[in-house]
């Protein structure tokens, strides 16, 4: 990057855009976009699927601004919820500057990466294929060879990169600056601190879902989503959270909570200590098991939980 501001006096030109982070579920899209801005914005979890609505993340340096937009893993879908999530994908990457298309390194590629891949080989914007948890992978090079002949034929400029999202905070930062250095000329699309379009709401909902799905056995934790309804703060810096956990039958509603309420216990003590890490303050975590029938299936439902 160079600032010609010093030479010619002029106000340094700004440059920002827009950068989707895609791939097939639990790759690690979430974790990476947690590692550029050293901060939490998006959930992560060891099941597929964990991220639902195309979260943003800000990194802003003086001149230059990304904003992440990360997607939900491209799949099969199975119902409306997961049909929402694909659209998410298709309007991430008709609106961006760049993608960064993250791939798993410990397996060759599968249907779904085929599926991603289809997407992206004849889209006319820079790419940059990024090979993650290489810390645990046996065959880093043949596998990103085998990711790399399935972009065989695009004309867009493409890059490559290995790194681990999880544990290598130097490659990341110097992915960020490969990414940094082919944004247009823009304005700034955010103010500079910002890191992320989500609400502080809709931020603690996310974790609580993150705590939920850790938990959760079997398809449970798909027909869980939760939101926060009332959050206040105490002189004392007390924050008091107020969340539900929605599910979409009586049923479920019981295997949530737990024996004697034992699971539920555990859902909210693990949210509260990751908003305390993150918020830097107490918490009150107070948390209720509601029944939305079939939201999952109900666009109107699925709308009043955010997903719209
Ligand atoms: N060993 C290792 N594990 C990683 C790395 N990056 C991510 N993971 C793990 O992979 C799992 C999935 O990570 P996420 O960031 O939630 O994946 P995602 O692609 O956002 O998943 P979806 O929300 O399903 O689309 C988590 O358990 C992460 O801790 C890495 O570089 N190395």
């Amino acid at each position: 990057m160079t600032d010609l501001s010093s030479t010619t006096g002029a106000t340094p030109q700004t440059h920002s855009g827009f950068v989707a982070i895609v791939g097939k579920p639990n790759v690690g899209k979430s974790t990476l976009l947690n590692a550029f801005l050293n901060t939490k914005v998006a959930p992560t979890s060891p099941r597929p699927q964990t991220t639902r609505r195309g979260v943003r993340g800000i990194f802003s340096s003086d001149t230059h601004q990304i904003v992440f937009v990360d997607t939900p893993g491209l799949h099969k879908p199975k119902d409306a919820l997961g049909k929402y999530m694909n659209q998410e994908v298709h309007s991430a990457l008709a609106d961006v500057d760049a993608i960064l298309w993250v791939v798993d390194l410990r397996h060759p590629p599968g249907e779904e990466d085929q599926l991603v891949a289809r997407q992206l080989r004849d889209l006319p914007k820079p790419l940059f294929l990024v090979g993650n948890k290489l810390d645990v992978s046996k065959y880093p090079e043949e596998a990103m060879k085998l990711y790399g002949a399935l972009l065989e034929g695009r004309t867009a400029d493409t890059q490559e990169v290995m790194l681990s999202a999880q544990n290598n905070t130097t490659a990341v930062a110097m992915l960020r600056e490969q990414v940094l250095d082919i944004l247009p000329e823009n304005p700034f699309f955010y103010p500079r601190g910002a890191a992320s379009d989500q609400t502080r709401e809709m931020w603690a909902a996310e974790i609580i879902r993150e705590e939920a799905m850790k938990k959760l056995r079997d398809e449970l934790p798909y027909a869980v989503a939760t939101r926060v309804n009332r959050w206040t703060e105490r002189e004392d810096g007390l924050q008091r959270i107020e969340g539900e956990i929605v599910v979409e039958k009586n049923a479920h509603k019981g295997m949530v909570i737990g024996a004697g309420g034992k699971q539920l216990r555990e859902i909210g003590q693990a949210a509260r200590k990751q908003l305390e890490v993150f918020l830097d303050r107490k918490v009150f975590l107070g948390l209720e098991v509601i029944v939305i029938n079939g939201w999952r299936e109900d666009p109107e439902a699925l709308r009043e939980l955010g997903y719209e």
